[in-house]
């Protein structure tokens, strides 16, 4: 199909009796910049292996550019993967490592020289092709790996967590690089992670995987504003969810509803029911904690349950915070921010318990 850089149609993989990707369906236009993202062992680097033909399925099949490749080798998918661990040879300069490929391809010197001038240059590194591997910073190295796998100009590439071994400020400038990298050179990427962060900042669109199957596939807005399950409401971002009496009583309606912590304003309860635009919960400041630029309340609504709030520190300071905790407050936030989580279908897979979870970068 004329457009389409990958289909996958009812993709399994079983390693014993684990079934580590249970039907997944998915199609990746051209040029798009998309994520799968999960916890740890939700099945989406087994997808990718796969994607690349390091690993065979057990069902299902796999299209690259409108062509079936399922029973194809590696090296006869016109894909290239980047993993976090990547190795560059530390005798060879950068010229020559990112070259390295295309030698072995049997290109002529003069032309594959070339072209690994201007991958170097497509990552932002014109002019230090003669540096070796050990003059480089951790980020410059990550993006020599993505010259070398640009240089054979694949259709697709695919990434397994890249940034994973950066430090967390590098990989936020990298984050914001590889998303204009891809823009300009107009490869398809897909990108394993799981940071939601890492995924809402990057991606056209994002799957999300909950053990070995997609949750929801949407845009970086669809993902965080109108979660399509508890699982994505709760792994993308911190869920709040209000349940039973509660949604009754601060929602109106009956169901399971969530709102957003940064929607949730926190005034000092003055009694005064606030405004009819509103929802609202009154309740206790359970704990509170000072992030420097923001401040994340835990409070204990009388209607049941608990609501996480964040509210920039515009006045606050770090003294006034202290001062919250135990105290009666207010919670409001516009009707608009409500949404409604879809209760679970009754086969939908259990959700996962959050010791499988890694940690996350939300507030
Ligand atoms: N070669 C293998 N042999 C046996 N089990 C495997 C193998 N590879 C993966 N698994 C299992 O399959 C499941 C999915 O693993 P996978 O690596 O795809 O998850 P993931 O979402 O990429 O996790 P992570 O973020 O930790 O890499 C896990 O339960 C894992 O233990």
């Amino acid at each position: 199909m004329e457009g389409m850089a990958i289909r996958l149609q009812g993709l399994r993989k079983a390693f014993g009796r684990t079934e580590a990707v249970a039907g997944v369906d998915l199609e990746i236009a051209d040029g798009e910049f998309f994520s799968m993202l999960g916890p740890s062992g939700s099945g989406k680097t087994t997808v990718l292996r796969m994607i690349a033909g390091f690993e065979a399925p057990t069902g299902g099949t796999i299209e690259l550019a409108g062509s079936d490749v399922t029973r194809l080798a590696p090296f006869e998918r016109d894909v290239h993967t980047v993993f976090q661990d990547y190795a560059l040879f530390p005798h060879m300069t950068l010229e020559q490592n990112v070259a390295y490929s295309l030698k072995i391809r049997g290109v002529p010197r003069a032309r594959r020289l070339a072209q690994a001038r201007e991958a170097l240059a497509s990552v932002r590194l014109e002019g230090f092709g003669a540096r070796r591997p050990s003059q480089l910073s951790g980020g410059q190295r990550q993006r020599v790996a993505l010259a070398r796998a640009l240089v054979g100009r694949p259709k697709v590439l695919l990434l397994d967590e890249p940034l994973g071994a950066l430090d967390l400020k590098l990989r936020e400038q990298m984050q914001i690089e590889l998303k204009a990298i891809q823009r300009e050179v107009g490869i398809t990427f897909v990108f394993v992670t799981h940071d939601q962060e890492e995924a809402l900042t990057m991606s056209d669109r994002i799957a999300v995987f909950n053990q070995g199957r997609i949750e929801q596939i949407g845009t970086p807005a669809d993902i965080y504003e109108r979660p399509a399950t508890p699982f994505v409401a709760g792994f993308v971002g911190t869920s709040n969810l209000l349940t039973g009496e509660a949604a009754e009583r601060v929602v109106g309606r009956a169901g399971t509803y969530s709102v957003r912590p940064e929607k949730i304003r926190v005034v000092k309860d003055s009694g005064n029911t606030g405004d009819p635009d509103c929802s609202t919960a009154t309740g206790t400041v359970a704990e509170v904690v000072y992030l420097g630029d923001a401040t994340r309340f835990l409070v204990d609504l009388d209607a049941g349950g608990r609501l996480t709030a964040l509210q920039q520190n515009l006045e606050t300071s770090s003294e006034d915070v202290a001062a919250y905790r135990g105290s009666r407050v207010r919670l409001q936030w516009h009707h608009r921010h409500n949404f409604r989580v879809p209760d679970v279908p009754p086969d939908a897979p259990p959700e996962a318990a959050p010791a499988d979870r890694r940690p996350l970068r939300t507030r």
